[in-house]
């Protein structure tokens, strides 16, 4: 079986933000930092399989700062974890003042990405090197959060939603039921 390292995987991108990426306010567009994530998790996955990628999921994106245009904005990503055909690609997103020199981080996700043979089915994907504690502790953060999503798929299948009980928890929050 083959293996390489994280390293190899390995992606920078460097992008000047135009004011036509921008929305009503000024700041640079969520919608358009999320097509630059999902081209750089697309190249590092496609980089490190030897395979075209498909992204299957996207991890909670939290913008936690503004990015303003004419900001140097860039994105680094790597293969953290590695299945038989999928792999989670970490990225984050820094920006940078040009004329202070000031970064700011802006987001960090995950995106999973499938690898896919020429006929469109799922191909194995090399095994991963972890060559530092780094690196082995990104590896046991993405097993966690597998364990957590398939633990929150399981509750929302099982949980009843129409239960009274369910439906009396809803009274603390900002809203009226009106059930037809
Ligand atoms: C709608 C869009 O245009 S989104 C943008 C582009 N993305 C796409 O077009 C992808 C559309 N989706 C698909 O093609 C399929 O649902 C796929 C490829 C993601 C998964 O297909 P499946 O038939 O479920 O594949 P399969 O069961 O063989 O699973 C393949 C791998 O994907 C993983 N996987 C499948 N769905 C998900 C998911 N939602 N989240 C994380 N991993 C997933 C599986 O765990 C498996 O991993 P492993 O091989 O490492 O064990």
């Amino acid at each position: 079986m083959e293996f390489k390292t994280v390293k190899e995987s390995k992606i920078i991108l460097s992008e000047l933000m135009l004011p036509s990426h921008s929305n009503f306010s000024g700041k640079i567009h969520g919608g358009y930092i999320l097509s630059l994530m999902d081209q750089i998790a697309f190249a590092s996955a496609s980089k490190y399989s030897g395979f075209y990628c498909v992204t299957a999921s996207v991890d909670t994106v939290d913008f936690l700062n503004p990015i303003e245009i004419g900001e140097l904005v860039t994105l680094k990503a790597s293969v953290n974890y590695v299945g038989r055909s999928s792999m989670i690609v970490g990225i984050r997103v820094d920006s940078e003042n040009i004329q202070t020199g000031k970064i700011k981080h802006c987001n960090s996700s995950y995106f999973t990405m499938v690898a896919k043979d020429n006929e469109g089915n799922s191909a194995t994907v090399p095994g991963l090197i972890l060559s530092n504690y780094e690196e082995v502790r990104r590896f046991y953060n993405c097993i966690k959060h597998i364990s957590l999503k398939k633990h929150k798929n399981h509750h929302e299948e099982v949980f009843d939603y129409k239960s009274d009980e369910a439906l009396k928890g809803l009274e603390k929050y900002n809203i009226k039921l009106e059930i037809k």
